[in-house]
């Protein structure tokens, strides 16, 4: 596929991940612009990945073919206004990685300009182990929509989903999830430390156990994920307790209900901002 420059507006922690993912994946530091309104992020950026850096958005905007609106969910309206009212998007495709905003208020932030990609990825980009889940109205042709995949498949797996509202699903299963993972990898190992290992060796079961858990899961599509638990858990042994004791304290009920929470928030995000 044809290299196009890919310029990101903001350069927090999520465009951090994506540029490493893309560089460390060949795509060309050149072709990538960054912007931000303080420099340090920006110079970490410049050093650790050969990128160019800008403190002007409009300056950045201009340089990409495709636009990476990646500022907080609060100040996408006001970064959007400025763009426009500085600059023409013509022939640009506006991508935003933002949570909660949907794909009609995008298009109107961007003063009914269309050509718009909403996405949603997850911070294992850095890694190129990231999920991005992508919509795009009808009015954004398949070879633009296509090119936008190719810069997420840089970074890890991508779905398309088929309508707006389900990028909230990918919200919560994907882009929030890491965290999820996360506070029960750390409790798990909070716990090992209560029963006596060091903090490295405690980190080390933990993380070898979840990297392992997820390759088992990747290399055996066949496989329920039900059906691998059962692997694990031995008639009358100590995986049987320790499950029991996660389904009596509801750790199901209190999955959907986190997983809710975030759809949630995503829905009123988007009517606040
Ligand atoms: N962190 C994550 O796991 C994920 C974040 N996102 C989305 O990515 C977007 C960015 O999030 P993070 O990178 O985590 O945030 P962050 O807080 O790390 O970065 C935001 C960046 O925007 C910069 N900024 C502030 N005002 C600006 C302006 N007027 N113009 C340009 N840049 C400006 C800040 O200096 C900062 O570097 C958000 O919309 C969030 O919803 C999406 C998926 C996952
Ligand atoms: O917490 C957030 O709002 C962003 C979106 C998904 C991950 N981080």
């Amino acid at each position: 596929m044809q290299a196009r420059k890919l310029s990101f507006i903001g350069a927090g922690n999520m465009p951090r991940s994506i540029i490493s993912g893309l560089v460390n994946g060949g795509y060309d530091p050149k072709l990538i612009t960054a912007s931000n309104p303080s420099t340090p992020k920006l110079d970490a950026l410049s050093k650790d990945f050969g990128i160019n850096t800008t403190q002007s958005n409009v300056e950045a905007c201009e340089a990409g073919d495709v636009v990476i609106l990646s500022v907080k969910p609060q100040i996408m309206a006001a970064t959007c206004a400025d763009l426009i009212e500085k600059t023409s998007l013509d022939g640009k495709i506006m991508v935003s990685i933002a949570a909660g905003i949907t794909t009609d208020r995008l298009i109107e932030m961007l003063g009914d300009y269309d050509q718009v990609v909403r996405t949603m990825p997850n911070t294992p980009s850095s890694l190129s182990k990231g999920m991005t889940g992508l919509y795009a109205p009808d009015s954004v042709a398949q070879s633009d929509r296509d090119f936008v995949a190719h810069v997420m498949n840089h970074v890890g797996k991508t779905l398309w989903v088929k309508e707006d509202s389900q990028i909230n699903t990918v919200i919560a299963a994907a882009g929030s999830s890491p965290a999820y993972l996360y506070l029960f990898a750390q409790a798990m190992q909070d716990e090992a430390i209560k029963m006596g290992l060091s903090k490295d060796d405690s980190r080390l079961l933990v993380q070898q156990a979840l990297l392992g858990s997820a390759e088992m899961i990747c290399h055996n599509p066949d496989l329920e994920i039900s059906e691998l638990r059962a692997q694990v858990t031995s008639k009358g042994g100590t995986t049987h307790e320790a499950v029991r004791t996660f389904q009596e304290n509801n750790l199901e009920a209190i999955v959907s209900k986190a997983m809710q929470a975030a759809v949630a928030r995503a829905i009123e995000m988007s009517s606040d901002f």
